[in-house]
């Protein structure tokens, strides 16, 4: 039977979780370098589970500094299976109140200062991002948020910021003009690797703020973000637990959206032109398909 091996990734406030057994450490290397701290590995009921904090434990990286490639390549070489990515994010909705959930399912990047693919030259590899969130695991962690006791809204838009400066108000109007629902500095190119590591991508957004453009509130700051997330991290947590525990003992089927495989459709470099150094460079995140 094939296993589910969860990796989490814990955004701003997320710095462990709970009720793993066998609880333990592993550093670990990548040909991206190391990843932003020490995967922490366990297990709840019969999954694996492999938390990493995002931004490092004590949140000592800038949403710009965090290694997206090392985390990705650490987590495929862990032998991870999907990862639940958990983000604090600010709203540009009325309805979606801080303190709410809400499960995105798109990505706009306007990120710019960040390596954003594993490949280059001698391997060139063209990924499909129509539909970057995988749907099964959305739906899952959306239940599980749900069981845990907090409003969760399913689908949206996030709009990806390079930060670390939080938005002006003429671009948080222009983000919300463009039907974007939340906004962060962390989901991309994060769930871009991911489906170049052919791994399904989920991301949990946890409502810190309403960002700038709602007159009635002030604009966002760390103070408020950090208010917030103080009474949602529980939640988030708990949610990781009973996502878990929904999991254990049920066989995980290959991705019905064929991202396990996304790669015998992407690679275009011809055998003969590419470079044997950097074939076995990307031996940990594509191996499968070279
Ligand atoms: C602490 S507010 C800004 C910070 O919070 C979010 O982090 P993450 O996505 O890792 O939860 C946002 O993206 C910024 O990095
Ligand atoms: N308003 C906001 N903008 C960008 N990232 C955030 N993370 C939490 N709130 C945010």
């Amino acid at each position: 039977m094939s296993k589910w091996t969860l990796g989490i990734i814990g955004g701003s406030g997320l710095y462990e979780i709970d009720g793993l057994e066998d609880r333990r450490e592993e550093k670990l290397e990548t040909p991206w370098g190391a990843p932003s701290d020490a995967l922490v590995r366990g297990r709840i009921g019969e999954v694996d589970l492999v938390f990493l904090p995002r931004h490092g434990k004590g949140h000592r990286l800038t949403p710009t500094e965090v290694p997206y490639r090392a985390n990705i390549a650490a987590l495929k070489a862990a032998g991870v299976t999907d990862i639940l990515s958990i983000s604090a994010c600010g709203s540009l909705k009325e309805e979606y109140v801080p303190g709410h959930f809400v499960a995105a399912d798109q990505f706009i990047d306007r990120t710019f200062a960040r390596d954003k693919t594993f490949f280059g030259t001698g391997m060139v590899a063209h990924v499909s991002m129509a539909h970057p969130v995988c749907p099964r695991l959305s739906e899952l962690a959306a239940e599980a948020v749900e069981a845990s006791g907090a409003t969760l809204h399913r689908g949206g838009t996030y709009l990806a910021m390079e930060g670390p400066q939080f938005s002006s108000l003429a671009e948080s109007k222009l983000y919300r003009q463009w039907g974007c629902d939340v906004i962060g500095m962390t989901a991309m190119p994060e769930a871009k690797l991911a489906r170049e590591a052919e791994l399904p991508y989920a991301i949990l957004c946890m409502v810190t703020d309403y960002d700038c453009w709602r007159e009635e509130t002030e604009a966002v700051s760390v103070t408020n973000v950090l208010e917030i997330m103080g009474q949602n991290s529980a939640i988030a947590r708990k949610a990781v637990v009973k996502l878990a525990e929904r999991l254990s003992g049920t066989e995980r089927t290959p991705d019905p959206n064929g991202t396990d495989t996304c790669l015998d459709y992407a690679l275009i470099t011809s055998s003969e032109a590419r470079d044997p150094d950097f074939v076995e460079k990307l031996q940990v995140i594509a191996g499968r398909a070279l």
